[in-house]
Order: structure tokens, then sequence, then C-alpha cells
């Protein structure tokens, strides 16, 4: 042994020396593939990433709070690749000015997404189409946007106050139930079902029950969550979407045999996002085609009542409309309510707070309607109130990355090339905190809005520009701003001209009374902070979490008023409705998913 000593350990020395070298070879190789493979067509500055996956995990810790933080190292305009795409972060106005504003047309397309295009909206037929926010531009995008534009204009707006002003007197309704209860309630329920309610019910011209606006509210807010930016990560790395795959299709048979010993949750986990996904897109579907269905056989019948649908065949009559295309816009505008909704239920719990706020609105509402009930229909009377919907969007911005854009074309910014075919996020979030447009950014200040102000509070402005970035600018800026402004004001005037908010904790069947119900896995801080009080850190649209409050009536006699006789008054309260419910939950949803609603 003594003799061979010497010569086994040179040998494995030698040996050792190899395999290290070759190791490092390897090492060096799928490095420099996996860097080449992650892009860098565009030279702006931005966090170095990994190989293959590049800031993808750094994402993970909160897209709000990631962006913010390169944003103080890499400026107003940076970099990022996730995975294989490449992405164009803007976080200042003057970055949206330069790009989506000036350079509209380069930056008007929007890009795709594996989970959204495919496994969500392909998940029961191949050729359904996307909503019009979702798809990439083309010449039909262009038709696509007139038609709306029509149908969501200001000036259309009030024709359809006859579902607006029913929807009001139940959400008055709802929130005396909430005051008599005497307890502290969530009050997520009461604005998502209005704010989704009425653009359900003036899409397709019928006054929906409480069973169907439940269901569309609950899946366009769980649909939503299903265009996270930088998640689900096969969706970004073709080698990891290939080697699940792989690994999925070697695996799953025994996935039944794995599970009780808790090895088969990663492959539960994809399995259960895609039926997930299909079990959404089943339901969206299924109620807008029965939904069209019927509308067609209300017109055919001569059914005069107005909606933005019926109206929009009306005035085509030339059948040039595709089926695709008509489920294209009823899916894009059916949940089109859900982000006032959320905004509002942010506002809501903020105000709770904040008695200076709510007394500030009370005189303001007072003095404007001399003491009498406000008309929910009325659109910006109140200079305070609609300050408070306006700084809401600003301080929650609740569509935190504003929705993807792609380049349309290749396209220079302050002397950098962005080709054609990037991924373009304009962070709304960053942007509605931009010290060069706004003072005390972190401060929730209505008054930044009112009396000549706009934006800031130490200078008089003209109105120029988008007041902030929750719904966007440029060609494919939201073409619900004047909907959502008089949705903001109906819902305000009336709480807070009835009500007095009040923060407190949820009892136990409060809590399991919260809509929808994710937002119960914790309770929003008495600050109501948009990033450490929203659901989830990596959602599209910022969900609060579940807020107690507690309502006590101004004057119980004036609203008992009110809803025995006051609300008539409200503008096409009489008109009548032939068609209230024609269609039943069992109609559009099958049992299956009815289940879960
Ligand atoms: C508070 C409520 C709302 C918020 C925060 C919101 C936000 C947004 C955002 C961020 C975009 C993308 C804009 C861009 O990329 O520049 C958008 C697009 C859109 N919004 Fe809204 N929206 C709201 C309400 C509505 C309503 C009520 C309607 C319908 C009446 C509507 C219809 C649309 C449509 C059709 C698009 C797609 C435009 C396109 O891609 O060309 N939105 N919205």
């Amino acid at each position: 042994m003594d003799v061979l000593s010497p010569l086994f350990s040179s040998l494995t020395s030698s040996t050792f020396n190899a395999a290290f070298t070759l190791s490092a070879l390897i090492l060096v190789l799928v490095l420099s593939v996996g860097f080449s493979l992650t892009p860098h067509r565009v030279k702006l500055p931005g966090p170095a990433g990994l190989p293959f996956i590049g800031n993808l995990f750094q994402m993970r810790a909160g897209h709000a709070r990631s962006l913010a933080r390169w944003t103080k190292l890499y400026g107003g305009m940076f970099r990022l690749a996730l995975g294989e795409r490449e992405a164009v972060i803007i976080n200042t106005y003057s970055g949206v000015n330069k790009t989506l504003i000036q350079q509209g047309v380069a930056f008007q397309s929007r890009p795709e997404f594996k989970l959204w295009h495919g496994a969500f909206s392909k998940a029961l037929d191949p050729d359904a189409p996307t909503t019009v926010g979702t798809t990439k531009f083309s010449e039909q995008i262009s038709k696509y946007r007139r038609l709306l534009t029509a149908q969501t204009s200001a000036a259309k707006l009030p024709s359809f106050n006859h579902f607006a002003a029913r929807r009001y007197f139940r959400l008055v309704n709802l929130l005396s139930e909430s005051a008599k209860s005497g307890v502290a309630q969530d009050l997520g329920f009461h604005f998502w079902t209005t704010t989704i309610g009425i653009s359900a019910d003036i899409l397709f011209g019928q006054r929906f029950d409480e069973d169907i606006t439940r269901l569309v509210a609950d899946v366009n807010i769980k649909a939503f969550r299903q265009r996270s930016l930088a998640t689900p990560v096969h969706d970004y790395v073709p080698l990891i979407a290939a080697g699940e795959r792989l690994v999925l299709s070697v695996a799953s048979p025994l996935r039944f045999l794995l599970r009780p010993f808790g090895l088969s949750s990663w492959m539960d986990s994809i399995y259960d996002a895609e039926a997930h996904a299909t079990e959404l897109r089943d339901a969206e579907v299924g109620y807008c085609k029965v939904l069209l269905k019927d509308l067609h056989e209300r017109l055919d019948a001569g059914d005069p009542t107005p909606s933005q649908m019926g109206d929009l065949f009306r005035a085509m009559d030339d059948g040039t409309l595709t089926p695709n295309e008509e489920l294209r816009l009823a899916t894009t505008l059916a949940g089109s309510g859900m982000s006032s909704g959320t905004g509002l239920t942010w506002l809501a719990a903020l105000l709770a707070a904040r008695p200076d706020m709510q007394e500030k609105a009370y005189r303001a509402i007072e003095e404007v309607y001399g003491g009498e009930a406000p008309d929910p229909l009325d659109t910006d009377r109140v200079d305070y109130v609609k300050a408070l919907g306006m700084e809401a969007g600003r301080y929650f911005a609740s569509i935190r990355l504003g929705f993807p854009r792609e380049t349309y074309e290749d396209v220079v910014v302050d002397g950098v090339l962005i080709p054609k075919g990037v991924l373009v996020v304009y962070n709304s979030y960053e942007i509605n905190r931009d010290p060069q447009r706004y003072d005390f950014p972190e401060e929730f200040m209505p008054e930044r809005w009112m009396n000549g102000h706009y934006g800031r509070t130490d200078v008089k402005q003209p109105k120029v520009g988008v007041p902030h970035l929750n719904h966007g600018a440029g060609r494919r800026v939201c073409m619900g701003v004047p909907n959502v402004n008089k949705m903001f004001y109906a819902n305000l005037v009336l709480l807070l001209h009835f009500f007095g908010l009040e923060r407190g904790p949820l009892g136990n069947e409060a809590l399991a009374n919260v809509f929808p119900h994710l937002r119960a896995v914790g309770e929003a801080s008495l600050e109501v902070h948009p990033i450490d009080d929203q659901v989830s850190a990596c959602d599209p649209q910022a969900l609060p979490l579940a807020a107690g409050i507690k309502l006590t009536v101004r004057d119980p006699e004036a609203l008992a008023r009110w809803l025995a006789d006051g609300h008539r008054e409200l503008d096409q309260w009489e008109r009548p409705n032939p068609t209230d419910t024609s269609v039943h939950l069992e109609a559009i949803v099958d049992p299956g998913i009815r289940g879960h609603y």
C-alpha cells in the first residue's frame, strides 16, 4: 500500500483536477448560454440578474417595492430581464410623456403571456378572443375602441341612469343593514356588487339578480389575478417550461401515489393553477355567451331598453361583428366596474380612520345640496368628493403596474433604441408618487386636486395631461374614466351623506362574510397602507385586506324617508324594465362551477 499510495494520490489529484476543470468548463458554458438566452438588446441601466431567470425572482419581494428600489438606483427608465423577455420599466411622469404620449404609435401594442393568452383564454376554445385591453395592436383594435367609445362616453352614460339608480338604492339599503347590525363589517361586497352590477346591467340591458351579480363580481376579481407580471416563472423561462413538461409527463402517472407522502404538491400547484384558470374562463365565457344570446332574442322581439351592447348592435344593424367579436367586446366590458369597487373599498377603509376628512366631505355635500339628500346621478357637483375619488386613484394606484404594453415598432427614447416587441411596463404606483409632479407624494391629500391645483398643493396649475397613471395614458388609455368618475361620486356622496364611518375589529361572522373571501387573510391597519395592507404584494390589482367599518346613521329619519320615497325622485326611476332577471344563474353557469360561488 505504501508503494501504491504516491501513485494513488497523484492519480486522485489529477483525476480531481480534471473533474474540477471539466465542471468549471460546463458551468461557464451553462452560464454563458444562460446569459446569452437572457436578452440584452435595450442598452438601459438595470439590475444584474441570474442566467436564464434574469430578475424574475427579485420581483417576488413585491412588485412596487422592488421597482421603487431599482428606480432609486437606476433612474426613471431602466431595463429588466424577465426570463426570455426584456422589459423597459417607466417610472416617472416625464418618462410617460416621452414614450406613451409623444411616441404613442410605437408604444401602442400589448404583450401576450402563456397563462393569460393560453391556459386562460384558450381554455375552452382555441379561437376564443382575449379582451381589448389584453390584445396586441392591429387595425381591429382601433375599430373596437371606436365602437366602445360611443357606449362609454360621458354623454352616453345618463341614458343608463335607470340601471344605476336601482343599484344606488340597493347600496343604501345594504349600508343601512350594516348600520343596523351595530358591528363593524367589511364593505367590499357593498361596493363591488354596486359597481360591477352597474357595469353588467348597462352592458346587457337588464337588472341582474343577486346571484348573477355576485358571480360576475367574483369571477372578474379572480380572473384579473391571472395577469400578474413575472409569474408564473414557466411563462418567462422556456427551459423551465420544457423541463416542467418533461417531468410532468414522467411523474404525472405517479401523482396519486406520491400525494399521500406529501410529494406531489409542486405538481398539484401547476395543475391547480391551470384548472383554476379554465374554471374562471368557463364561467366568464359561459355567462357572456348566454347573455348575448338572450340580448339578441330581446332585440329581435323589439325590446327598446338601452344597453351598451344592445345600442351597439342597433347602431350597426348590418351584421359586421362576428360572434367572436361580440364576445370580445362583451368580455371586455362585463367586469369593467371591478376597479371602481376596488378603489372605493380602499378609500372607505381610509375614511373610516379619518373623521376629519369625513367631516369635510359631509359639510361640502351639505353646502351644495342644502341639507337635502344628494343626487347620486349628478357628477362632480361637490369638489371635495370629486377630489377624494381623484386622490384615491393616485394614492392607492389599484392597477399597480398598469396594463403592460409592447413596442409596436423600433423606437428611440433619449438616444436609446428600444426594438419592436419589447415588453414595456409603466409603473403606475411609482409614477403616481413622482416628486416632480406631486408634493408630499406619500400623503393622501384631496386638496391637491381642488381650487386650481392639479397634483401639487404648493402651486396652482392648468389641467394638462392625465392627473395620474391609474388609467394609463396615450393610445391605449382606459375607456372607462367618465363611468369611473360617476361611480365614485355616487357611492361617496350617498355613503358620506347618510353615514358616519369608524374602524373596528371584525368578529367571526363579519370575517366569514368578507368579499371576496381571499381578502380575509388579514385586517388592514388603521393607516390603510397601499402596500403593507394589500392581500398580495405581486397582484396586478392591489386588493385591500379586509377592513372592519362600523356605520352609524347620521339622521335616521332622513334615511328612512329616502329609502321609503326619496329615491323615487332619481332620474328614470320609474322607467319600466320588462327584462328584469330574465336570465337565471342556473342558465349561465354549469353546476360544477356554480358550487364555487
Ligand atoms: C377605477 C376603475 C378603472 C381602472 C383603475 C382602470 C384602469 C385601466 C388601465 C390601467 C388600463 C390600461 C391603460 C393603458 O395601457 O394606457 C385600462 C384599459 C381599459 N379600460 Fe379601464 N379601468 C377602470 C375602469 C374601466 C371602466 C369602467 C371601463 C368601461 C366602461 C374600462 C374600460 C377599459 C378598456 C376597454 C380598456 C382597454 C383599452 C385598450 O387596451 O385599448 N375601464 N383601464
